[in-house]
């Protein structure tokens, strides 16, 4: 008999056959408030989980005795209790590399965006208020040659780097736990200590996961120490910034204006002052959306889910030492 797996997202049909080849799949439409007490039950029998967007917590784990393998369609995790998976022995698996790219583009869009205020003036064309040559109330600022901070070098903050210095002569600081040598001898990258980075970035590129120690690393004190003329934008998770504290420094001139894929409530709540304030480029978590990167990813998680369960996982586990048990 095919073990049973739970999937929590809708998949594209031949990634859903590929899964079906493989198990008993039981399909759930997203982990939410309503189909989570069904995925509770469903996974009294699963020995794999599959999806994304969803609490796996310990309340889950217990409601899943058979699990052997846990897929995620995404490179952040911040949403599973790894510390528990682990302790239980299972490989949570996710989708590394094949979006790396994409999320680049998706900063260099924010980066752009905010700058060049594109969102801002296509609103206005479309209000009808272009009536003229225009003036400098709807000027940006350049992008080229200005300085760009990156904070969270890794696959994403490269990919960043390779952009902004070889595609607009950016001069790079970054600021990393350890030296990558990869951005420093490719991209001209200069590591450097928050408080440096904060003072000297024109544009503070933010990539990095949620975790205790990123928690709030950008908050009122060190939007304080940026430029007043600085761009910041997020593209890795929301609790990363301190919003409150971003708010009113983008409401008060402390900086000049965000671009942000990610906030601390997703949705953004309708109620949010960011989405009044001109100076924020606000995206609903776009990061790593297309249709051919969106694909790589689902097919990435089956593969991924496929080998966790046949004891053939080669890369991509968030925790290996589970395999060497
Ligand atoms: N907006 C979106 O749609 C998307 C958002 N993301 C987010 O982007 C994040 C990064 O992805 P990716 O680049 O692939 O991941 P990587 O693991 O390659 O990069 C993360 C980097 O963050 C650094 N880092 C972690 N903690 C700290 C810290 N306390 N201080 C300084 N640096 C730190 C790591 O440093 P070190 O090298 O020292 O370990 C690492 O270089 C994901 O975790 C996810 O949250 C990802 C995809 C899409
Ligand atoms: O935010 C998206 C991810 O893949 O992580």
């Amino acid at each position: 008999m095919k073990p049973s797996i739970v999937l929590y997202k809708k998949l594209p049909a031949d990634l859903r056959q590929r899964l079906d080849q493989h198990f008993n799949v039981i399909e759930f439409n997203g982990m939410n408030s309503t189909t989570r007490p069904q995925i509770l039950d469903a996974l009294q029998q699963a020995e794999g989980l599959i999806g994304s967007n969803g609490k796996v917590d310990k309340e889950l784990l217990d409601h899943a005795p058979r699990l052997r393998g846990v897929s995620t369609i995404s490179v952040g995790f911040d949403n599973f209790d790894v510390e528990e998976l682990t302790r239980r022995g299972i490989p949570l698996m996710h989708t590394p590399t094949v979006l790396t790219d994409t999320v680049a583009d998706t900063m260099m869009t924010l980066v752009l965006a905010t700058a060049r205020r594109a969102v801002e003036s296509a609103e206005r064309v479309k209000a009808g208020e272009w009536n003229g040559s225009i003036g400098a109330d709807w000027f940006g600022v350049d992008v080229h040659h200005k300085t760009m901070g990156i904070l969270g070098m890794g696959r994403i903050g490269l990919a960043l780097a390779k952009r902004a210095h070889l595609g607009f002569d950016m001069p790079i600081l970054y600021t990393a736990r350890r030296q990558h040598a990869e951005a420093e001898n490719s991209f001209n990258a200069r590591r450097c200590d928050l408080d440096t980075l904060l003072a000297e970035s024109d544009f503070l590129c933010i990539s990095l996961p949620h975790t205790d120690e990123t928690f709030h690393m950008i908050s009122r004190e060190q939007l304080a120490k940026m430029k007043s003329s600085a761009i910041l934008v997020n593209a890795g998770r929301g609790p990363v910034v301190d919003e409150e504290a971003l708010i009113e420094a983008l409401q008060t001139g402390v900086i000049h204006a965000a671009g942000l894929d990610v906030f601390e409530q997703e949705p953004l709540p309708k109620d949010s002052p960011l989405l009044k304030l001109p100076n924020v480029v606000a995206l609903p978590h776009i990061g790593s959306a297309t249709h051919e990167t969106r694909y790589g990813m689902a097919a990435c998680a089956v593969d991924n889910l496929i080998a966790a369960l046949t004891g053939n996982v080669k890369e991509f586990c968030v925790n290996p030492e589970v395999l060497k048990k």
